[in-house]
């Protein structure tokens, strides 16, 4: 299969920071969830509705105590009534929607953006998996989602309000027209006013959300880093560092605050000025006798739809545009921004299934081979060119090169862990469409120059999920030479690494990455440099116990005569191109670079043409 193009640049990416979100990103996530949602908004009407329908009741009351009746029924009844429908609303509202739907629907919401957000990373290539600091990606997987799922249940809740204040007007208006307008006139200008406010609220809302991420990456930076801190003394640099991001933060939030507040204040005072003109036009028209007092008691009542919808109008700009930029920022996680609003299945209530098992074993490797594999890295000419590769079962292939050659970005490469531009590589004989997802277990395993372990047991660092038996485990620890470093352990394979437990040597984590690798029993096993951190004794070792295991087709990038001498053959690259292919022997004779290289690793002495090198 073809090896993958260097993949599309993001369009959400590539724009430019500051400006105005244009094209809405919530809009399709929300009709994506659009029963839920307009269940959710139904609901609030209904119970909103339900305090209209008091309101109603309250005038009819107000109405018979002043002897102005109409309803034919006691206040005593009346007031029966407004308490039932009082107590109802308080039922729906905390054991249903406050309990209920809206957890339901906000954690839905959050959970299907970090597992497409989280997915889209993972389908990546490796090498490019993420392309920011993990600060920054802990920052948007949270308070981003955070921020997308509240909105959600938010805007449902507010909307209905809008929806009851429409009502609530209407009745208003037949009423009285005159003393409704003096409600409705202070709500036009408030809105206006929030418009006028609107544009640089959301520039400080930006400018806060991207210092806050640059606090986050610092705080990473150094929580990942304390021992490089501590042996370079940057301590001070670091602070430094964290109290810039922090006052640039502070800024911008003091700003947005601020904003936020004469904002509120705008719509509180104006509908507490509204509420004044309420009560002049009201006893004009009561002195004519128009106005009742159970009418008077239904416009008090009503107030406060009509404030709490002009909040909510003049917040809902704000907040929509918040949580527009917090879905970019998710968006941005992904190369495809469809693929972060895609459905998604989540497990809320329940165990998400099984993974299928594993089918059959694929044809084992007879051949590999990559024709022209070339790969740059963005904006610079470095990398690899026109590579092939030819590598038949059972033989061992060493790629070798001064340093910066090229060695790694190949394996990379080859493996789908970097895009390639050009090139083909072919298992069998048969094209392989995208090596990131076919040379994994159990065909192909890779021990890259750092291996990434995690807290937990060795034992689970060696199997990651494997269903190995204690015996297959024990086989790959010996053939990975790290029987004795177990020996010297209490708890053996059971002894917890990581931040909470030992601490282990840049070598013995390089033989649990390769028990890992063995104990997966792939056809072609790929070692990256592992004399990084290996010394010659234990790298030879692990090189004579992995060749006697049978049937291993090895591909390793070395500059170590240990492994240099047991090759098939041997790769020399030059600034990312091959310069030779041939055996030790052949090179040695024919190619300069090889003999400068050889002569360079003095670390096991020999000459070229010794057979097996006896050790222990
Ligand atoms: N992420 C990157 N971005 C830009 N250039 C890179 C990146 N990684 C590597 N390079 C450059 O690409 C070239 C090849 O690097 P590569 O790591 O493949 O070399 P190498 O032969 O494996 O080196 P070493 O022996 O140090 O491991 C070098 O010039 C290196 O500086």
């Amino acid at each position: 299969m073809r090896a993958p193009r260097t993949r599309r640049s993001d369009p959400l990416a590539a724009a430019p920071q500051g400006r105005p979100v244009r094209r809405s990103r919530l809009v399709p996530l929300l009709s994506r969830s659009a029963p839920t949602y307009l269940c959710l908004i139904g609901l609030w009407v209904l119970l909103r509705g339900a305090l209209l329908a008091t309101g109603l009741l309250l005038q009819l009351v107000f109405d018979t105590l002043s002897g102005t009746g109409r309803a034919g029924m006691s206040a005593w009844s009346l007031i029966a009534l407004v308490a039932a429908a009082e107590a109802a609303k308080v039922a729906v509202w905390y054991g249903v929607i406050l309990s209920r739907v809206e957890p339901h629907f906000t954690y839905r919401i959050r959970a299907a953006l970090q597992v497409n957000a989280l997915g889209a990373i993972l389908r990546r290539p490796a090498g490019r998996a993420l392309d920011r600091t993990g600060g920054d990606a802990v920052s948007r997987f949270g308070e981003d989602t955070d921020e997308v799922g509240v909105f959600a249940i938010w805007s449902a809740s507010n909307l209905a309000r809008l929806i009851i204040a429409v009502g609530a007007l209407i009745i208003m208006l037949g009423i009285d027209a005159v003393v409704t307008l003096g409600l409705v006139v202070p709500v036009v200008v408030m809105v206006l006013a929030s418009r006028a406010l609107a544009r640089p609220l959301r520039e400080y809302q930006h400018a806060g959300r991207r210092a806050a991420s640059e606090v986050s990456s610092v705080v990473g930076e150094a929580v990942g880093g304390v021992q490089a801190i501590k042996v370079g003394r940057a301590e001070e640099r670091f602070v430094a560092r964290l109290r810039d991001a922090n006052a640039v933060r502070l800024r911008f939030a003091i700003r947005e605050v601020l904003l936020t507040t004469v904002q509120t204040s705008l719509f509180n005072g104006t509908a507490a000025l509204g509420t004044g003109f309420v009560l002049l036009l009201a006893a004009a028209s009561m002195r004519g006798g128009d106005f009742t007092v159970g009418d008077l008691a239904l416009f008090v009542f009503y107030i406060q739809f009509i404030t709490e919808a002009v909040t909510a109008l003049g917040m809902f700009f704000a907040r929509y545009q918040k949580a527009e930029l917090s879905m970019r920022r998710v968006a941005e996680l992904a190369d495809d921004e469809s693929a972060v609003i895609a459905r998604t299945e989540t497990y809320l209530r329940s165990e998400p299934p099984r993974p299928a098992p594993p089918g059959d074993r694929p044809a084992p490797l007879r051949l590999l081979q990559a024709h022209g594999l070339t790969a740059r890295y963005p904006g610079t000419s470095r990398g690899i060119r026109d590579i092939d590769l030819h590598l038949p079962a059972g033989t061992v292939t060493v790629v070798t090169g001064r340093i910066g050659s090229g060695k790694s970005t190949l394996l990379q490469v080859l493996l789908g862990l970097l895009p390639a531009e050009r090139g083909t590589v072919l298992w069998n004989g048969a094209p392989v469409d995208d090596p990131g997802t076919f040379l994994i277990p159990p065909r192909s395993s890779f021990v890259p120059q750092v291996p990434r372990l995690f807290s937990g047991t060795i034992r689970e660092n060696i199997l990651l999920g494997a269903s190995s038996s204690p015996a297959e485990v024990a086989e790959a620890v010996r053939l990975a030479v790290l029987e004795d470093d177990i020996a010297g352990l209490d708890k053996g394979l059971d002894t917890v690494i990581g931040p909470r437990g030992l601490r282990l040597s840049g070598g013995q984590m390089q033989r649990i990455a390769a028990a890992r690798m063995a104990v997966r029993r792939t056809d072609l096993m790929v070692f990256d440099d592992l004399s990084n951190a290996l010394d010659v004794t234990t790298e030879l070792r692990l090189w004579d116990r992995l060749l006697d295991d049978d049937g291993a087709t090895i591909l390793a990038v070395s500059h170590r005569r240990s492994i240099l001498r047991r090759a098939d053959q041997i790769v020399v690259l030059v600034e990312g191109e091959t310069v030779a292919v041939g055996t030790l022997e052949e090179l040695l004779e024919d190619c300069a670079e090889m003999r400068h290289l050889w002569a360079a690793d003095e670390s096991v002495p020999g000459d070229a043409h010794a057979g097996r090198v006896e050790h222990d």
